[in-house]
């Protein structure tokens, strides 16, 4: 239960907040407001498996993390005083959950560890969920009922059912744009305690699947269910996929619009958790790209954000770095769907951007790096930190001795700067001997970013120039960071008094020289 406040709730509040689609309608929490110090209840969480469950840490104030007044105070000390936040939508947030299943088969529980423990709280009621998520959780648990499908016991390894991802999709265009949301629909992957499909338990699999199918597909009165996955997992430890993914039964391709173009995820891809929070995130990104940039996506997933750039910036070359290797079919369906009129070089290269990162950063005027939660890898930040010098070294021989290309003999090094997915521009000429000028860097990790944060301006080597968060966590005490930051010149103009290339920079120097970076 929630907390230990009586409750009333404004009229208007139960409006907005009452799960629209959902068959599993939450009894709302009694909560109230006495206390001066507690916000508004038109912020928030109002949900009954707080303090329970793991998901949500905070129940007031969602539109404004408590972090934010410390990531106030951060950027103000780095000369960032404009310093801006999105806070979003409050609930329904999340279009893409990882839920465990357990206790039994008559009474399973789908959800999220206590915290602190190994206990699953099932969360039928979830605030943060969008609605299609519980919707389709309690068709789930129903099937698992009925056809005593066992839940899966971690201290034993036994059971069948294991974990389900739910992602939704928002994006139907027979739909009008005002109901997308609300009426996504959810790919469903059952992560099942076998090594394949032939495994003695596959007819349960099956059975389970065609009634989540029966009761929430396109045949059903509501439906909800876009299409159903299996991954077969049967390691002991607590990594949640295992590398067998196969499609069971509806579309195999998952198809979403962010940024300004349409994107194809499956279930194995990274994918970012609260679409709208991502699509504001991206709409503000796209206006520190300028048109006809060369950009370098560095930690890039199925690559959405250079996809996007290359749609709305007309960029000169997308280059996109992963080493999840399973993304690279995203990429390419994506890719496909871009306008007919782009003309760029676009590459996605399974590759570690952490081994040779300077590699990975010539040839690129913009560098988006979009890590996870730990940050950038030490040697991205070393290579970030010796751009300054490499500026105006224009002859791609220079640069050549200094990535040693020439020495480079390791097969795997060289078969990760193989693109695994080229396109050629028909006009565009290559121009590797750029070297980045603007980094975007998106972070998950509040404390890993300012780490990274102080590393990258402590030796004068970049500039902060603007900073924007956004509430992809409503709920929790995490913030999304955009981070604006633009090379710094005159630790290398001190010692190379070259020629300023152009005002631009110049003004960027100065600004530098005034926060004193
Ligand atoms: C926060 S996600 C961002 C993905 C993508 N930018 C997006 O928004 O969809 C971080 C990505 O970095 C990838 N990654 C982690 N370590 C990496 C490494 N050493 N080299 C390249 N990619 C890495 C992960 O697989 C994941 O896709």
């Amino acid at each position: 239960m929630a907390s230990s406040f009586a409750f009333a709730v404004h009229p208007s509040f139960i409006c907005s907040s009452v799960a629209t689609r959902s068959s599993v309608s939450s009894p709302l929490p009694v909560l109230s407001c006495s206390n001066p110090l507690q916000g508004s209840l038109s912020t928030a969480l109002q949900c009954q498996h707080f303090q329970t469950c793991s998901g949500c840490s905070h129940e007031w104030d969602l539109h404004q993390p408590p972090v934010l007044a410390e990531a106030n105070d951060f950027f103000r000390s780095v000369g960032v005083s404009d310093f801006t936040f999105d806070s979003g939508n409050l609930w329904e947030w999340r279009c893409r959950a990882k839920l465990a299943v357990r206790g039994s088969s008559s009474n399973p529980s789908v959800g999220l560890y206590q915290e602190g423990t190994h206990t699953i709280v099932d969360i039928p009621y979830c605030r943060a969920h969008h609605p299609s998520i519980n919707a389709a959780v309690d068709v789930l648990k129903r099937g698992i009922t009925l056809f005593d499908i066992i839940p899966y016991d971690e201290d034993m390894g036994t059971g069948e059912l294991r974990y389900v991802q739910m992602a939704v999709t928002t994006y139907d265009t027979s739909l009008p744009a005002a109901e997308r949301y609300n009426k996504g629909k959810v790919q469903v992957t059952l992560v099942w305690n076998s090594n394949n499909e032939h495994s003695p338990s596959s007819a349960k699999l099956n059975t389970l699947s065609n009634f989540i199918w029966k009761n929430g597909g396109p045949n059903s009165k509501n439906h909800l269910i876009h299409s159903i996955w299996v991954n077969f997992q049967t390691s002991r430890n607590n990594v949640i996929f295992g590398n067998r993914w196969r499609h069971l039964l509806g579309e195999i391709d998952f198809w979403d619009r962010v940024g300004g173009v349409d994107i194809c995820l499956a279930p194995s891809s990274f994918g970012q958790a609260n679409t709208k929070a991502f699509n504001s995130l991206l709409q503000n990104l796209q206006k520190y790209v300028p048109y006809g940039a060369s950009v370098a996506d560095i930690y890039a997933g199925s690559g959405i954000i250079g996809l996007s750039l290359v749609a709305t910036r007309k960029c000169r070359s997308v280059k996109c770095v992963e080493n999840n290797k399973e993304s690279r079919l995203s990429f390419e369906k994506s890719l496909g769907r871009l306008p007919r009129t782009v003309d760029s070089c676009i590459s996605w290269h399974h590759a570690d951007a952490s081994i040779e990162p300077l590699y990975w950063l010539q040839g690129s005027d913009v560098v988006v790096a979009d890590p996870p939660r730990k940050g950038l890898h030490p040697s991205m930040i070393a290579a970030l930190q010796k751009l300054p010098s490499f500026k105006h070294q224009a002859s791609n021989e220079w640069s050549r001795s200094m990535l040693k290309v020439k020495e480079e003999r390791r097969p795997w090094v060289l078969r990760a700067r193989e693109a695994s997915v080229c396109v050629e521009s028909k006009t565009i000429g290559e121009k590797s001997q750029l070297w980045p000028k603007t980094l975007l860097y998106i972070s998950c990790g509040w404390k890993s970013f300012k780490e990274d944060c102080r590393m990258l301006l402590s030796d004068k080597a970049w500039h902060l120039e603007k900073a924007h968060a956004f509430n992809f966590f409503p709920g929790t005490d995490s913030i999304e960071v955009l981070a604006v930051f633009k090379i710094c010149l005159q630790a290398w103009t001190s010692v190379n008094p070259w020629q300023q290339e152009n005002s631009q920079e110049e003004e960027t120097e100065d600004k530098c020289l005034a926060a004193g970076t």
